[in-house]
């Protein structure tokens, strides 16, 4: 059985084709769009011959997510460089999704109601939602009749209980129009979880934080396997901060800035999530730049990052709180997996809970799960690196075997 899965974040898309036999699920083809919309935009295409990995960097202009979708399409079924001898040579496509609200949660095969939801969702999900959406579309152009699977990104926080998910609002703004926290990248906290447990043995991991550090970034409270809160709240912009978008702030200051400062709803709505986070304060969204910067004794891009490791910090004490007490840190995504110094910064002045990295683990690299904390540490600290496209395709394979 082939399936496709398609990841498209807010700055990248990732693809995988996986071909799935006696339960083992082997990648025939992957890869991604880097800078989507930028200058020098790449699409990255390995694609397996026999037992060799042929990667090819394909450097073109790709204007937006559609175009990237369509291109990742079209390479798929090439005649000389394709995977899939055509567009029937396919079993089903499973595509992340961001936000399915209340109604949707967990993975379903997507149909014209799974889309209306959707839909009605791109206001609370802007930077996700909308090409999740476009995914759909350009997979029915494409591979016509080829059955099509939504994952939500929400699935994994449904454990998280009432205390935490509601917000101290009138009971009505709840329960005629559902504004609660529903929290996000669920796919990649819950992978971690269980490859850390597997890791570590349960008995060791009874309460973890996991770190997803991405673009958009989110930490995870784990009791028991069960994710009991996260930072992220009713929409993705809630929370830490992030490549652009702002993360935690005062209820007031966008009311005022609408009231006072002649900006609309929108225009307010836009810059909280495409100009403000690490590229607000620092002028750069992407950490390899900002870290490149702070090195050589830039002041914005350190108060960028002094802010981003502060804020994650108030979330490990916060989180280590509700659940009194705390035995495992999990690092993931790809400043989570990639950058020694911000894991760095954020342990550093935690010894108080027993944090404590080992400096030559930390900065050794690796494609592996594995440990670098220091013997005296009392609090595990993993890398994980997340799969969210392997954890996609196997529910994917779930509602089609049901
Ligand atoms: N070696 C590295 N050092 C620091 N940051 C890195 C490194 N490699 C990747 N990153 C950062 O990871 C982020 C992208 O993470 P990713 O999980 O792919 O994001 P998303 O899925 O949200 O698009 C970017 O900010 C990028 O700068
Ligand atoms: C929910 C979210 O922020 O996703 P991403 O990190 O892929 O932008
Ligand atoms: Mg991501």
């Amino acid at each position: 059985m082939k399936i496709l899965v398609l990841n498209s974040g807010s700055s990248s898309i990732k693809y995988k084709l996986f071909d799935i036999y006696n339960s083992s699920f082997d990648v025939l083809a992957e890869g991604m769009v880097d800078r989507l919309g930028q200058e020098g935009s790449v699409l990255k295409y390995d694609r397996r011959v026999e037992d060799n990995i042929i990667s090819e960097k394909l450097e073109r202009e790709i204007k937006d997510h559609r175009d990237g979708l369509k291109q990742i399409s079209d390479l798929l079924i090439d005649p000389k460089i394709g995977v899939l001898e055509s567009s029937e040579d396919l079993n089903a496509i499973g595509h992340r999704i961001v936000h399915g609200g209340e109604k949707f949660s967990g993975q379903m095969v997507i149909d014209q109601e799974v889309k209306n939801q959707i839909k009605s969702l791109f206001d609370l999900a802007p930077l996700h939602n909308p090409p999740n959406y476009t995914g759909i579309e350009v997979c029915e152009e494409v591979f016509p009749g080829i059955p099509q699977v939504g994952v939500f990104d929400t699935a994994f926080h449904q454990t998280i209980p009432e205390v935490a998910y509601r917000y101290a609002i009138p009971e009505s703004w709840y329960t005629d129009h559902h504004i609660r926290a529903y929290g996000f990248h669920g796919t990649s906290h819950r992978y971690v979880t269980e490859k850390a447990r597997e890791f570590l043995g349960n008995a060791n991991s009874k309460k973890i934080i996991t770190l997803h550090l991405g673009n958009g970034a989110s930490m995870a409270a784990i009791k028991d396997g069960q994710c009991v809160d996260t930072s992220m709240g009713f929409s993705p912009l809630a929370g830490l901060i992030m490549g652009t978008r702002s993360g935690d702030l005062d209820p007031s200051v966008p009311i005022y800035m609408i009231n006072n400062h002649n900006l609309s709803a929108g225009e307010v709505d836009k810059i909280l999530n495409k100009e403000s986070g690490l590229y607000g304060i620092g002028g750069d969204s992407d950490m390899r730049d900002l870290e490149q910067r702070m090195k050589k004794g830039d002041k914005s891009a350190s108060l960028a990052i002094n802010m981003y490791t502060y804020r994650i910090k108030q979330y490990i004490g916060n989180f280590t709180a509700i659940m009194n007490g705390l035995d495992t840190l999990v690092f993931t995504a790809g400043v989570g997996e990639n950058s020694d110094f911000i894991r760095k910064e954020i342990c550093r002045n935690l010894d108080y809970f027993g944090i404590e990295l080992d400096k030559n683990l930390n900065s050794n690299r690796s494609e592996m799960v594995r440990k670098i904390n220091s013997e005296n540490s009392k609090i595990n600290i993993l890398i994980v690196p997340t799969n969210e496209e392997l954890a996609i395709a196997q529910r994917t394979y779930d509602v089609l075997e049901r």
